[in-house]
């Protein structure tokens, strides 16, 4: 952080003319539009700090909508080192962030309890089958996820169940009437989910106008970032909060609207216009990211959508290296020219944070990461199975959970039988229907079960002993910092020795994982803003809200890797954009539903202009994802690249190392020179005995898959990993 705030024209100098004139715009509503690369989050960090040091106004007055709590942080931090000191009072951060801030001060006009919890995806799935379990509904005709789409979207439509008139459709009937009941169980819960955040909040306004006219108030200057992307109920809520008075300013990029599917609306720009009148619009078109080469591909790749605002974007650097195209046999091959580039890059004296591997879907990422880790280089997931989502993270949580709100429906259901305690389907299926009758949370209902002897011995024994474990596990963490009372809470819960006894690698990552959690907790620091929160309320939103940010310590060199979508943006050095096949990208879905294929366009233009320097796109001829083996060619993406900022790079290797459905015929006889067959049972010195299951190459180079008794599926070098025959 700088020791001094930075001058008028040092704000100012590192911008050019149509930023500068938007960074000083007058007071008023801004929209600025422009495509990848120019600026716009420059300029909204240099406006802040232009409003900060050189209007006097007070970071109390300030609102910033970033799109994830990583933007949000790196947004703070810029404004930090051009003010010269902290900005707490600020408020920057996502909808949902901001959204859950707002609730909590005013909890109790927004009808829900003190320390109310939030639901993420995944709690929200488990409470939609409990609720259709309810309901007597098979879940085969009305799946979970329909219905949780269904739910979501009519929330971020700002509709409740009384505006929604099914009419006749029987279907939309029993969706309407799952919502409904599902809205009951969350409401007796004290429970909220990411799309009730923002739908509640600003209900809040409505109904309390005098909270409103406070913040309208208080919030002189509104900045929203990534603005293409808002969804009909954010954008209310920002139409709301700045009223007819504060001053806004929003920056987009209609080329780079990827959440439509998410219910996002690009028609917010225009709308925005109408609503806005005499709003002054400022476009960029010089781009500072990226070279003349994949800025020119981009520019032409975007120019085939049909929808657009319209705008083209020029720099005056080089146009450096061509676009790389790598086309793989296999997803195989493919990892291993990744990698093998990557590793290039690092002999060359690069780091490996240059470098960025971008994937339409997460499911993509494990045969990367297996490449990477088989070559030991280090990599980080954004966005993929964060630490917090993991399992077992979720286990403790939930019982910390529990400890803080005993109404917590979806924590109780998670952990009431985890570790196993003899709590089962008929006794729980007793508890539900008691807490939907009475209109009870799952605890209370158990209370009144256990007053009335309505369980039977053994099932009201084993329910008493759970609400006494939960009851001990807070008598004993009361006065326990967190840190400690996470690791309380792991030990007391029995989930620590549940993982001890889960053999091999992932039992064992498992245990490292929470133990993970207690370092998490005991680093943990609660924000200015959670300042009246308890430590654990504190540490329980963290956990939820900001998943994926915590991962991988920041400081260790590591690439990048992340689906195209959570890659909007971010900038690298280095950018592989994989899997650029027909079918995957865009993906099937896209192709038979013909307005999505546009969104898919976008994104193809989002990850491109991601890269700064060099930009690989590799594709796979075949390829095992979801379990099945599939064919393709290369993505038409790829053909409305012009072939001048294209090169191809084709290896020289035999096809039979690679190629999975010839393995046989073709690598049969030095996979024999081994000495090992497929199927063959083996012993490792230290994996102890199992079956060889696959193999790839040959002679120094082979590599054997083995599935290890108990130890997990490894593939081995032959010639290092000692192998016998047994
Ligand atoms: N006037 C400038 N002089 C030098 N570098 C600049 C200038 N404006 C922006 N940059 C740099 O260009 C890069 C892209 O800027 P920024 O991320 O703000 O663009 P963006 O329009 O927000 O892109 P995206 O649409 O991908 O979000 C950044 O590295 C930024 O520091
Ligand atoms: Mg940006």
């Amino acid at each position: 952080m700088s020791p001094s705030p930075a001058t008028a024209s040092e704000l100012l100098d590192s911008l050019n003319d149509k930023q500068r004139a938007a960074v000083e715009s007058a007071p008023g509503s801004v929209l600025v539009l422009a495509g990848a690369g120019s600026g716009k989050t420059r300029v909204l960090t240099h406006r802040i700090a232009w409003l900060l040091n050189e209007q006097g106004e007070s970071p109390f007055s300030i609102l910033a909508v970033t799109f994830t709590n990583k933007a949000s942080a790196e947004m703070r931090h810029r404004i930090e080192s051009l003010v010269g000191g902290p900005m707490n009072r600020m408020w920057i951060g996502t909808f949902h962030g901001l959204a859950h801030r707002l609730l909590r001060a005013h909890h109790q006009e927004a009808n829900l309890p003190e320390g109310f919890q939030i639901l993420d995806s995944d709690d929200q799935y488990r409470l939609i089958r409990r609720i259709l379990k309810s309901l007597d509904l098979d879940e085969k005709r009305w799946p979970p996820r329909q219905a949780m789409g269904y739910i979501n979207a009519k929330k971020d439509d700002g509709l409740r169940p009384k505006h929604i008139d099914a009419g006749h459709h029987p279907m939309e009937q029993m969706l309407l009437r799952i919502y409904t009941t599902y809205q009951e169980a969350c409401d007796r819960a004290g429970l909220v989910d990411f799309a009730e955040l923002l739908l509640r909040a600003h209900e809040l306004w409505l109904s309390h106008p005098h909270i409103l006219a406070h913040y309208q108030g208080r919030f002189r200057h509104v900045l929203v970032d990534e603005f293409q992307d808002t969804n009909a109920i954010q954008y209310a809520w920002v139409r709301l909060l700045v009223g007819n008075t504060s001053n806004v300013m929003i920056v987009g990029d209609d080329d780079q609207s990827i959440y439509g599917w998410r219910g996002a609306k690009i028609e917010n720009l225009n709308k925005f216009l109408d609503d806005f009148k005499g709003s002054e619009v400022i476009r960029l078109e010089q781009n500072y990211r990226s070279t003349g080469n994949i800025l020119k591909a981009s520019n032409t790749l975007i120019a085939n959508n049909a929808e657009r605002m319209g705008k083209e974007l020029w720099t005056d650097g080089s146009d450096g290296e061509l676009i790389a195209v790598f086309q793989a046999f296999n997803e195989l091959e493919e990892a291993r020219f990744i990698v093998s580039r990557v590793k290039q890059h690092l002999e060359q004296g690069g780091a490996l944070s240059d470098c960025a591997i971008l994937y339409r879907s997460n499911a993509q990422s494990r045969v990367l990461e297996e490449a990477l880790l088989h070559q030991q280089v280090a990599y980080r997931i954004y966005g993929g199975l964060r630490f917090f989502e993991r399992q077992e993270i979720k286990d403790t949580l939930a019982y910390m959970r529990l400890v803080a709100n005993r109404s917590d429906d979806a924590a109780f259901e998670r952990v009431v039988n985890t570790p196993a305690r003899g709590i089962g389907d008929r006794t729980l299926d007793i508890i539900r229907t008691a807490a939907r009758q009475h209109g009870l949370s799952m605890w209370r209902s158990c209370q009144q079960l256990l007053n009335e002897k309505a369980l039977s011995g053994r099932a009201a024994n084993a329910v008493r002993g759970f609400m006494d474990l939960i009851g001990d596990i807070d008598d004993e963490i009361a006065e326990f910092s967190l840190k400690l009372a996470t690791d309380k809470v792991i030990q007391l819960s029995g989930l620590k020795s549940m993982y001890e006894q889960e053999k091999g690698e992932k039992g064992e990552a498992r245990v490292e994982n929470l133990q993970e959690l207690v370092t998490a907790a005991g680093t943990f620091e609660k924000p200015e803003e959670a300042e009246d929160m308890s430590d654990l309320n504190a540490f329980l939103a963290h956990a939820a809200l900001e998943a994926g940010d915590n991962q991988a310590s920041d400081s260790e060199d590591a690439v990048q890797m992340m689906t195209l979508h959570s890659a909007k943006g971010l900038e690298f050095p280095l950018v592989f954009m994989c899997g650029v096949e027909e079918g995957m990208f865009p993906s099937q879905k896209a192709v038979e539903e013909g307005d999505r294929l546009e969104e898919e366009r976008r994104l193809c233009y989002v990850g491109m202009t991601r890269a700064m320097q060099k930009l690989f796109i590799t594709y796979a001829e075949s390829r095992r994802i979801y379990g099945r083996e599939t064919f393709a060619k290369a993505s038409r993406f790829l053909s409305e690249i012009p072939e001048q900022h294209l090169e191809h790079i084709r290896p020289k290797t035999q096809v039979s190392q690679v190629q999975p459905t010839n393995r046989f015929t073709q690598t049969e006889k030095s996979f024999d020179a081994t000495g090992f067959k497929l199927g063959q049972r083996v012993k490792h010195p230290k994996f102890g005995d199992g079956v060889i299951i696959n193999y790839e190459g040959s002679g120094a180079q082979s590599r054997v898959q083995v599935a290890f008794d108990g130890q997990g599926i490894k593939w081995l070098v032959v010639a290092y990993a000692r192998l016998q025959a047994v």
